[in-house]
């Protein structure tokens, strides 16, 4: 028997598909609900039909109150491991419980209520899970915006989700610098139209800043008195079907996507993942190294874990440099994490450093048991390294900011399936992954196609975008009736294995940061000496993919080019924030372009990549592949 025939996905998959409704009925008894659903799947409502229609839940009950109550009060929920700060702290449930009381007391104080938008604007601190919690206590939408976006960016955000508060914090800290977080605050709100009632700024000991009169509020003061007069929220009852938080993913055009993310699908899919995809069991240690802005962060440090009676690690630091390449292996070793999830960019960032493991071999990682990567393809070879160095199975899982969880992976609690390096294995229960042609005709096993998933999608992903169903409509599910469009290209194998090999929007992954070129063009083009412009991500060892863009300057400019390309690096750095890690920009004559006058940007980015490349046979101008190929050797 290999271990293909002792898993019990095949059986598992098999009825979430057949009986959808049962399924999740029978995954759905985990969460304690108020009210239980009138219908576990309405097709009637939302754009393909919504989850756990007519139930009445609280997310934050689930995550703390009934761990409380049920034995866990004094079990560890937060580990807080901050190396850029030389800290460890800890809060048990109860503890965890009270601060999200106190502040979510406080948050009413300030008339959140049930529906209204709180922007969070934070870094890796344990306030952010304490805020997070708070919000969805009292029936608050939280939107998280990472710390690595600029004021423009942020403003957006506050133009879309329109927050009644923001809670913020004074810096947030990266390596050799203070990242000041409250000017960026302040100019993102001079920037937006709609205006916070109010800010709640966290006053770290590492950076101090000025309060501005009248709108801003000490966090530390707050919850002091909050503590004093034991103020304390209770749980509002939601619907399943009200929306937990809106998290903002790059769109193919500047103006980014409110993901929403209801509140009963969630709990019951994420719930259902920690022990059947995850192989966690309640009271483990448990570590995702991910950021709380994004989504890995929002369901696998903050809910997942919760949710399960497990023990959450967040941590302030990165995989090298804090202090070396052993940081991951200190932490797991410290705290007792049976698991680690992460980025294979962390992975390779730390093969780089420590080619021969030397440091993996300096801690005890006897308790850990499992890794998992996501984010980005996770290439072969760094797999095979983390095998190697590891000796414990390593697990991709392919999954996007809109589905909230894994979409195709390697469930460890039910049997694992072999591993086949280069594919995140197969589709989670209640994800029927197809791959198809332009005209929604299914592809033989083997042949690449777009990779679309036929509806209705499982509890927990999107039901739409903010205040934007008819954009969620046309992003995800126009093109291919009856499914929803991942914009991810791939295949699957006889074996029923995915692959995914990339996208076929503007979309790059940058160090596992979802980016769109085409909001990095708009930047570029906003330069007064920049006549035309392309955006593309070539191949980076550590980062996977990084953004260069080439630009053809206005006729009658003379100014020393270098300068230029000086100013577009910090534009983008200004407008959209370090976390594009746009560093190369080269001017170019002309942009190559068809007869038509779309740009190439495949053979460009096969040019720059070193890879072989044929002339196109549409191709205006061929001349213009050879500036191409000086513009790029010259700045190599
Ligand atoms: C499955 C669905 C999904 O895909 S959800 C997204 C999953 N992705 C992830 O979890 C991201 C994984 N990547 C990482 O955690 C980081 O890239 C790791 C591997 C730790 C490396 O970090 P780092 O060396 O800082 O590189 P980077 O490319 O992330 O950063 C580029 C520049 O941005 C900065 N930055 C980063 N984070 C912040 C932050 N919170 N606040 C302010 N600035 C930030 C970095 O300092 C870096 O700046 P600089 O250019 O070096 O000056």
């Amino acid at each position: 028997m290999n271990s293909h025939d002792k898993s019990r996905y095949h059986e598992v998959h098999a009825r979430s598909l057949a009986d959808p409704e049962g399924f999740w009925a029978e995954a759905a008894r985990e969460i304690d609900w108020i009210e239980p659903a009138t219908k576990v799947f309405d097709r009637s409502q939302g754009l393909y039909g919504r989850w756990f229609a007519g139930a009445k839940v609280n997310t934050c009950y689930n995550a703390l109150d009934r761990h409380v109550a049920n034995g866990r009060a004094d079990q560890v929920a937060l580990i807080h491991d901050s190396p850029l700060t030389g800290s460890i702290s800890q809060f048990t449930y109860a503890e965890m419980l009270r601060e999200v009381q106190a502040l979510a007391a406080v948050m009413q104080d300030f008339g959140v209520a049930k529906g209204d938008r709180v922007i969070l604007y934070m870094p890796m601190v344990p306030e952010s899970m304490v805020a997070m919690l708070a919000c969805a206590r009292i029936g608050a939408v939280h939107s998280v915006v990472f710390g690595g976006f600029a004021a423009k960016e942020l403003a957006t955000r506050i133009d879309d989700a329109k927050p009644k508060l923001i809670l913020s914090a004074s810096c947030g800290i990266e390596p050799g610098r203070i990242v000041k977080y409250k000017p960026l605050l302040d100019e993102a709100i001079k920037l937006s139209t709609a205006k916070p009632d109010a800010c709640i700024i966290l006053a770290r000991p590492q950076q101090e800043c000025e309060l501005i009169e009248g709108r801003d509020h000490d966090w530390a003061k707050l919850r002091s008195e909050a503590l004093a007069a034991d103020k304390k929220a209770d749980c509002v009852a939601v619907d399943a079907t009200d929306p937990l938080y809106i998290l903002y993913t790059s769109g193919t055009t500047g103006k980014p996507k409110g993901v929403v993310r209801d509140n009963g699908g969630h709990l019951v899919a994420l719930k259902w993942t920690m022990e059947n995809l995850y192989g966690v069991k309640p009271g483990e240690v448990w570590w995702c190294a991910s950021d709380i802005g994004w989504v890995v962060g929002h369901s696998y440090i903050i809910y997942g874990p919760l949710l399960h009676g497990a023990t959450s690690i967040m941590y302030e630091g990165k995989p090298v440099g804090t202090p070396d390449a052993g940081a991951f292996w200190r932490v797991i070793s410290e705290h007792g994490a049976v698991a680690l999830f992460t980025a294979p960019t962390a992975f390779r960032a730390i093969r780089k450093d420590d080619p021969e493991g030397s440091f993996i071999r300096k801690y005890d990682l006897s308790k850990l048991r499992t890794l998992f990567l996501a984010g980005e393809r996770a290439d072969p070879p760094t797999v095979e390294w983390a095998e190697q160095q590891l000796k414990v199975p390593v697990i991709d899982h392919w999954w996007q900011t809109e589905t909230g969880w894994c979409i195709a992976g390697n469930p460890v609690g039910l049997g694992l399936l072999p591993v086949k390096h280069g594919s995140p294995t197969v589709p989670m229960p209640g994800y029927d992954v197809q791959v198809v042609d332009e005209g929604a005709r299914p592809l033989p096993a083997g042949t690449m196609g777009s990779i679309v998933i036929k509806l209705p999608l499982p509890p927990g992903c999107l039901p739409t975008l903010w205040q934007q169903d008819e954009r969620c409509r046309e992003s995800y599910f126009a093109d291919y009736p009856g499914f929803y469009k991942t914009s991810d290209a791939g295949y699957m194998d006889e074996d029923g294995y995915v692959f995914v090999m990339g996208r076929t929007d503007d979309i790059i992954n940058v160090a596992g940061h979802r980016l769109s070129t085409g909001g990095m063009e708009e930047i570029l083009a906003s330069h007064p000496d920049v006549a035309e412009c392309a955006v593309l991500g070539i191949n980076d060892t550590i980062k996977g993919e990084v953004p260069c863009g080439l630009i053809v300057l206005k006729s009658g400019v003379t100014r020393d080019h270098a300068e230029i390309e000086k100013e577009i690096v910090k534009l983008v750095r200004d407008k959209l924030g370090p976390v594009a890690a746009f560093k190369l920009a080269i001017t170019v004559p002309r942009l190559p372009k068809t007869r038509s006058g779309k740009i190439l940007r495949g053979t460009i980015k096969k040019i720059a990549d070193g890879d072989e490349w044929a002339m196109p046979a549409t191709i205006e101008d061929p001349t213009a592949l050879d500036d191409i190929s000086t513009a790029l050797k010259n700045h190599s």
